[in-house]
């Protein structure tokens, strides 16, 4: 696994209340992750430690491999009021941000085609339901290229018909190498979207649990394949990377998790590149650490 933040042992109290002790958790690459506990466990604290808008007490908060990550941070409150449109708004704001006007332009056509909004790209944010208003908010905070979106209960509030829309919303950002972590109180909400689920309770992380859902409709590979061919445009696309392992002077082994839909292409780059297949098989819950038999 790869992941994006990895937190090691981060201690968080507000004056004397110990909110997190010495938690340690990693946030998957290209992954939802959901963050479910009671009120007041410190999901929120937690959201905004990975996200970097508080300092932990201790610990360490790495990102990917020392790589920068671009965070997109969705509050939990959604504005009731804006008197804007979708257009206007996003406009205002990215202009705030320093962004150049044509670049944004493009890059809010671009949001409102992902997020279903074009038809109402001018009309009034104020005559939106809750639902689309938190389309808006969470727009807003993809106006920058964003590779990890954080999400402080982004289903407060919504229908189930609203749900369920930001389900398939999940799922497009997903598609698109977007990493997600988000609060829920509930774990049977998101579970179609969910991979991974951290339970928070008394400071701590009492359990993890990986989704099988999603798992279902992966394929487990492995290659072998020249050490100095290189494959990071193949990491950028939509693969999970497990283990990369030297063999010998000249060769590595790689083992991924890919979607059964992108299996043919990845499969292709990699021969492309010279690579022997050593594995494919549908990936199931008991995994054997095959690289380990090297
Ligand atoms: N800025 C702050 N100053 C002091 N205490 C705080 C601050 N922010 C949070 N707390 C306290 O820390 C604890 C954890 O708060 P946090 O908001 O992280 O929990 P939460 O699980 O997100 O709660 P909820 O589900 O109600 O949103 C709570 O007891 C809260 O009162």
């Amino acid at each position: 696994m790869n992941p994006i933040v990895d937190l090691q042992n981060v201690t968080k109290s507000y004056r004397d209340k110990l909110v997190l002790d010495a938690v340690s958790l990693s946030i998957p690459t290209n992954q939802v992750t959901a963050i479910v506990g009671k009120n007041g466990s410190g999901k929120s604290t937690l959201l905004k430690l990975i996200g970097g808008l508080i300092k932990a007490d201790r610990g360490e908060i790495l990102y990917r491999n020392g790589e920068p990550v671009r965070f997109g941070y969705v509050p939990e409150v959604t504005p009731t009021y804006i008197p804007f449109t979708p257009i206007e708004y996003l406009t205002h704001m990215g202009t705030i941000r320093g962004l150049q006007n044509k670049w944004l332009q493009q890059r809010i056509h671009t949001l409102l085609e992902i997020f279903h909004m074009k038809d109402n790209g001018n009309n009034r944010i104020v005559h939106f339901s809750k639902g689309m208003k938190q389309k808006v908010t969470i727009m807003q905070a993809m106006l920058e290229e964003t590779d990890l979106l954080i999400m402080d209960e982004p289903l407060s509030g919504l229908d189930l018909e609203a749900q369920t829309e930001m389900e398939e919303l999940l799922i497009s950002l997903k598609e698109r190498n977007i990493s997600v972590v988000l609060t829920c109180h509930e774990t049977k909400l998101l579970q179609r979207v969910v991979d991974q689920i951290i339970v928070i309770d008394q400071c701590n992380i009492i359990q993890t649990e990986n989704h099988q859902a999603q798992e279902k409709s992966m394929n487990r590979l492995i290659f072998e394949l020249t050490k100095t061919v290189s494959i990071d445009s193949i990491k950028q696309q939509n693969v999970i990377i497990k283990q990369e392992k030297e063999m010998g002077f000249h060769k590595k082994m790689i083992e991924l998790n890919v979607s059964e839909e992108h299996t043919n292409k990845i499969v292709s780059e990699f021969l492309d590149r010279g690579a022997s297949i050593k594995l494919l098989e549908p990936l199931h819950k008991k995994e054997t650490e095959f690289l380990n038999q090297f």
